[in-house]
């Protein structure tokens, strides 16, 4: 331990020896000796001793108590005075600098060594202590709490300034003035004027606790929320030295409880009167709370509801499994929310809600998951129409089959599954027969009408596995699956073909109808959709070549059939822009004068690859594009023209014939089409002859007769094509306003051998001048053919015999069959 360090101050050297030395003896350290006041506070500025050994008679002005005075001020280091005078003044003096010991010399070294321990004692005593207050000043300084400490009397003795503030006052003006004049403390609940706790602690020398919400009414009247209490200061004997009042200003924490109530108030509200359900959902999914809405959304009860779990109201369908992982990762804070569509169940059995529901989950501070909250949407209205916009999107609204598009997908999706499986699948192009004559003659009601009856009977025709779909107009789709037997899937297309030949019994009207069907067979025909539906379109035109009402089975040159088609009608198109196309004309003679009264447009294709490509190989593919509409209309206008020049030659040249296709009648507006061509031409119209087939006539009976008689009326000649290869041909020979009648090339090539041909051809020459026909015999090659015909009084005779069919400028109108 070191030595304590003294200053001795005496101006007698023999004094200030002898007691360095008793000082040196007691183990204390002496820093120096000073003979006057100023030395004295110099020397204790400068070592800064632990104590001052003072004499208070000094040489020089100071005396020992103003220097000693000066040192406390400065250095605040403790004095014991040595003096040799003890007389009343002197001692008052001294005892004003607060000395620590006061010696009359002379004095006992014991008496010396008591007197510097007690001092130094009692110097460290008090540092600490003040060390203590200034610790404790501090604290009360910084914090937010306001502290009054009061006397034993209630006089006000300290207020940190947190009480300052909330009192509006400060310690200096209201020092010593009594507590309950400084704060007036109110009950908030009846605002009476509670008694300040810091007097009943005084007292009752007990802690004063107030319980009830309290204001605090400032020195500016302001009113401030408090809780406060007080508490006594004892003394160690236990004697009442005051008391200390510790507040604080709670505004901040009312204004947080406040928005918290209000906060409450306004989730309650939302809740109970939200349009939407919700709730809140235990962890295990039990309902904790729930409002009107969601009761509304599932037709429980609150009290029926909060004895349920969510998982016993949702659909254990992949929704239900999805809803069960969301709240796990709610629980695993893997996500902050969530929503989802799902599909519940009603408290009325069998009855299903859609919902939307958005959920997240509520933690208490330390994180620990609490409950959910759910939101729950009825969205079954909203549900039923997505389905229902679903269900047109892939359905044919007239029949309810499925349509193109989901057909497709629904093939695709069966490929897959057999691609697994190995085995078959068939797909069945189906198209009616004649459905547009039907349609046509007896409206688009019962058009519409005959397709719903004849889905019905397809499905009834098919197992529960198969699929149906309708492609539009009257052809569908037929997809068998888990094939493992061709015959089995020829037995089926021919009991569903059988099954659609029976009557139709519609509105009064029995309807009969045939089909066509063509048939892909997966994997043998193709691997994917677009080739097997391709393939059996393929092998339905077949099957309508092959006379309708028959199905057949794709084959290979099918495919190479269809790609011909394609490359024609691509040819076609690129003909049509390009000029490729021409007329040849075939001369028809007179029979009795041997000259040319007439010819036939032929038409013909000038393919740059090809060469001379004839009809026979385009027009059905013509047809069946529509591309015979643009190109007839060609036909016609480059006739006419020819015609005129034909006719403007004077000769016994009367007209030119023109063959018009059955799509020509259905799909442009042929009268019109010709009315402008005789006009844009300036032939005359009993100059054009159309030849119609009886085919073009069946397949719209209405439509052509009514254009027929616009054309009649308009003046054009109009004949009948391959007559006698229909089957009902006099029936319409006489219905339709023709003037000629042309005998199929088939019935006069077998003349006059042929006994069948020959009573054929005499009865269709006598019918028709009976009905006063021009009739034209085709084909005709041979002299017998032709003393035949002539014979039979055939008017016009038309064959290779006489001419093939030439380029318009071969053609020598006026010369008679002898010059050919
Ligand atoms: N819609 C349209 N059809 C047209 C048009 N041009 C022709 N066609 C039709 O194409 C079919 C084939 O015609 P084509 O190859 O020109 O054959 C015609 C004659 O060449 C052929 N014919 C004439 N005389 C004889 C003969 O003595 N022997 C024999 N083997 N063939 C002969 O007959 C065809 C004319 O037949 P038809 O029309 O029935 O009078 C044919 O069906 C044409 O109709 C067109 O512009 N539009």
């Amino acid at each position: 331990m070191l030595a304590s360090r003294i200053l001795i101050v005496e101006d007698e050297g023999i004094i200030a020896m002898d007691l360095r030395r008793q000082l040196t003896d007691f183990g204390y350290e002496v820093v120096a000796t000073a003979f006057s006041g100023g030395q004295a506070i110099s020397l204790a500025k400068q070592h800064k001793p632990d104590l001052v050994m003072m004499d208070i008679v000094l040489k020089g002005e100071m005396d020992g108590i103003c220097a000693a005075q000066a040192i406390k001020d400065a250095l605040q280091i403790p004095v014991i005075f040595l003096t040799a005078y003890s007389d009343p003044a002197t001692l008052r003096r001294a005892k004003t600098t607060g000395a620590y010991g006061y010696l009359i010399k002379p004095f006992r070294p014991d008496e010396l060594h008591a007197s510097i321990e007690v001092a130094l004692y009692k110097h460290q005593l008090e540092r600490k202590l003040k060390q203590s207050e200034q610790w404790f000043g501090k604290t009360l300084h910084c914090i937010s709490d306001s502290v009054i400490a009061t006397d034993a009397e209630g006089r006000i003795r300290f207020m940190n300034p947190a009480a300052e503030t909330v009192v509006d006052q400060r310690l200096e003006q209201v020092r010593d003035t009594p507590i309950g004049n400084l704060v007036t403390l109110l009950d908030e609940s009846d605002r009476k004027v509670i008694e300040n706790p810091v007097l009943k602690t005084l007292r009752n020398l007990e802690v004063t606790q107030l319980d009830c919400a309290t204001l605090l009414v400032n020195q500016s009247g302001v009113e401030i929320p408090v809780d406060d209490g007080a508490a006594p200061i004892l003394d160690d004997d236990g004697s009442v030295l005051g008391a200390v009042l510790v507040f604080r200003d709670i505004s901040a924490r009312r204004q947080m409880e406040n928005m918290l109530r209000e906060s409450e108030e306004r989730f309650h509200s939302a809740f109970d009167l939200a349009a939407i359900g919700m709730a809140l959902i235990a962890l295990d999914g039990g309902f904790l709370q729930v409002n009107h809405a969601i009761c509304d959304i599932f037709g429980y009860s609150e009290a029926e509801l909060l004895k349920t779990k969510l998982q016993t109201l949702t659909h254990r369908n992949q929704q239900g499994h999805e809803l069960s992982h969301h709240l796990k990762q709610l629980l695993a804070d893997e996500l902050p929310t969530f929503q989802i569509e799902v599909e519940c169940f009603h408290k009325i059995a069998g009855q299903l809600v859609w919902t939307l529901l958005s959920a997240s989950l509520v933690r208490n501070p330390e994180g620990e998951p609490q409950y959910f909250i759910v939101q729950i949407q009825n969205i079954t209205n909203r549900k039923h129409a997505e389905q229902q916009l679903i269900y047109l999107a892939t359905h044919d609204p007239l029949t309810g089959l499925l349509n193109r598009e989901h057909f497709h997908s629904h093939l695709t999706q069966a490929l897959s599954t057999v691609q697994r499986h190995d085995t078959k699948l068939a797909l069945l192009y189906l198209d009616l027969d004649r459905f547009k004559l039907i349609n046509d003659t007896l409206g688009h009601r019962l058009g519409d009408l005959l397709l719903q009856a004849v889905s019905e009977r397809l499905r009834s025709s098919v197992r529960a596995n198969d699929i149906l779909a309708r492609l539009g107009g009257d052809e569908f789709l037929v997809l068998l699956s888990d094939i493992t037997q061709i015959g089995d899937v020829a037995r089926i297309t021919q009991k569903t073909i059988e099954l659609l030949t029976q009557p139709f019994a519609l509105e009064g009207n029995d309807l009969v109808i045939t089909a066509s069907v063509g048939i892909s067979i997966y994997p043998d025909d193709g691997k994917d959709s677009h080739t097997l539906l391709m393939n059996a379109d393929a092998a339905m035109y077949l099957a309508k070549e092959r006379g309708k009402n028959n199905y057949q089975f794709y084959t290979l040159e099918m495919t190479e059939r269809s790609m011909e088609r394609l490359t024609i009608e691509r040819g076609l198109r690129h003909a049509l822009v390009h000029d490729e196309l021409r007329l040849h004309y075939q001369p028809q003679v007179d029979t009795d004068s041997g000259l040319i009264i007439g010819a036939e447009a032929l038409l013909r294709w000038h393919h740059p690859e090809w060469g001379l490509v004839y009809p026979d190989r385009f027009i059905a593919v013509a047809e069946e594009t529509g591309l015979i509409v643009p190109i007839g209309a060609w036909v016609l206008h480059t006739a006419c023209l020819q015609a005129k020049t034909w006719l403007e030659q004077k000769g016994p040249f009367k007209c030119v014939a023109v063959n018009v296709s059955p799509r020509q009648f259905v799909e442009s507006n042929l009268f019109e089409t010709i009315k402008q061509t005789l006009a844009e031409t300036g032939l005359p119209p009993d100059a054009l002859e159309l030849e119609i087939t009886e085919s073009a006539v069946m397949q719209d009976p209405e439509n052509t007769l009514r254009v027929l008689q616009q054309l009649q009326a308009l003046g054009v000649r109009l004949s009948i094509d391959d007559f006698g290869t229909g089957y009902s041909s006099l029936t319409y020979l006489r219905r339709f306003p023709v003037q000629s009648v042309k005998i199929d090339r088939s019935f006069v090539m077998d003349l006059p051998n042929d006994e069948g041909s020959k009573t054929l051809v005499r009865a269709i020459i006598a019918l028709a001048h009976e009905l006063k026909l021009h009739v034209v015999a085709e084909g005709v090659e041979t002299d017998a053919q032709f003393s035949f015909l002539k014979t039979q009084q055939c008017d016009a005779l038309q064959g290779y015999m006489f001419s093939k069919p030439l380029e318009p400028q071969q053609l020598k109108i006026g010369i008679t069959t002898a010059e050919f």
